[in-house]
């Protein structure tokens, strides 16, 4: 998006100094620019910030999360918003800090709570596990909108067990092998095969990966609102560990929703607190297939809700003959999300949308 702002800045130059565009988009027909100007321009005015705690690990390496980044920024842009990412070290947040380096302590605290909205990433291993799950925390008490993303969705479950259903060591295997309340564990139909139980040997195999199928449970919820309605989804994957299905009776009697699970009805995907504003977990990795001007439904569902615009593009969605064909000209946040696939035949038999790789959402 940045090479093209830049270059959209001037395309009369650009233009007429022979540099053919269509080398840029790669495609061999006349590219239509104007979504793409119109997207510069709107871009370009953005003042009003709107503020997101990215709590993770990698924090100095803002390129480690740079799908997240870029789909954050995609939402920013259709709910007009100049996106202001706060970087916080999960470890920061932690106690232990508290004593060795208050400073550091107070500031990571300060710039979470000075934002408008909570994002945790995915992420491996345990270190910034419980710094994730002070901010997830903190998001919850406090109807901070949230979401958490495969290891964030994870976390979210875990501080729900310690603190709502009060199961103190209540863990991911990941992190605690042998902790008395797993709710979060090596891959349920995995660990009831063979040879493979928890092995970490086949890690390398084990590994939940690529495109899957997520179906909507509960059709009222915030998610399946931001996915137009669609009663199933598909999006992209990368884990090992998920909910342990066999809590999930006991969360959702204390108000935690699951409202999206696989084929199966045994793999949750999306956690939503239907009593909070905004309080989103997924298991796949939604950032992937944002894209420019078609943001994650559930990325904008954050930026919505953390800029006090949720409302609005709740009732904009499952009416798509409200939404503009480029979702950025009237000032309001009526963007489409992005839904891979989802592809609407324009009147001329060219696909309405450049990035339309043959993923869906299906109603
Ligand atoms: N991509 C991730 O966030 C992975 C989360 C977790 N470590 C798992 O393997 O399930």
């Amino acid at each position: 998006m940045f090479i093209m702002v830049l270059l959209l800045h001037q395309p009369y130059s650009v233009f007429n100094q022979s540099i053919n565009i269509s080398i840029i988009f790669s495609v061999a027909r006349e590219p239509d620019l104007q979504e793409w100007t119109a997207r510069t321009r709107v871009y370009d005015i953005l003042h009003e910030p709107v503020r997101i705690a990215m709590v993770g690990k990698y924090t100095g390496l803002s390129d480690s999360y740079l799908s997240v980044l870029k789909a954050l920024l995609h939402a920013s842009v259709a709910c007009r918003r100049k996106l202001v990412v706060e970087w916080v070290a999960a470890g920061d947040l932690e106690d232990v800090t508290a004593t060795e380096a208050p400073d550091v302590y107070k500031n990571a605290w300060d710039l979470l709570k000075g934002s408008d909205g909570v994002l945790v990433p995915g992420g491996f291993g345990d270190r910034g596990v419980q710094g994730k799950i002070l901010a997830a925390k903190y998001a919850r008490e406090n109807k901070v909108p949230f979401l958490g993303i495969c290891l964030g969705m994870q976390i979210a479950v875990i501080e729900f067990a310690r603190s709502a259903l009060g199961l103190h060591d209540a863990n991911s295997t990941e992190f605690d092998p042998e902790t008395s309340h797993p709710c979060v564990i090596f891959m349920p139909e995995v660990c009831s095969s063979t040879v493979l139980t928890g092995s970490k040997t086949y890690m390398g195999g084990t590994m939940r990966l690529g495109s899957r199928r997520t179906y909507f449970k509960v059709p009222n919820c915030k998610s399946a609102k931001l996915y137009s309605n669609a009663s199933f989804v598909d999006e992209r994957h990368r884990h090992r560990y998920e909910v342990n299905p066999n809590m999930v009776p006991q969360f959702e009697n204390a108000g935690l929703s699951f409202v999206g699970r696989d084929e199966t009805g045994r793999r949750m995907e999306i956690i939503e607190l239907p009593s909070h504003p905004y309080f989103v977990g997924t298991q796949f990795h939604p950032e992937f297939k944002s894209r420019p001007g078609k943001p994650s439904a559930l990325f904008l569902g954050l930026i919505a809700a953390a800029s006090g615009q949720l409302d609005a593009v709740l009732q904009n969605y499952g009416n798509e003959s409200k939404l503009l064909p480029n979702g950025i000209s009237n000032g309001k946040p009526s963007v489409k999300t992005y839904q891979n696939g989802n592809a609407i035949k324009s009147s001329n038999g060219s696909l309405n949308g450049v990035y339309s790789n043959g993923n869906g959402v299906h109603h």
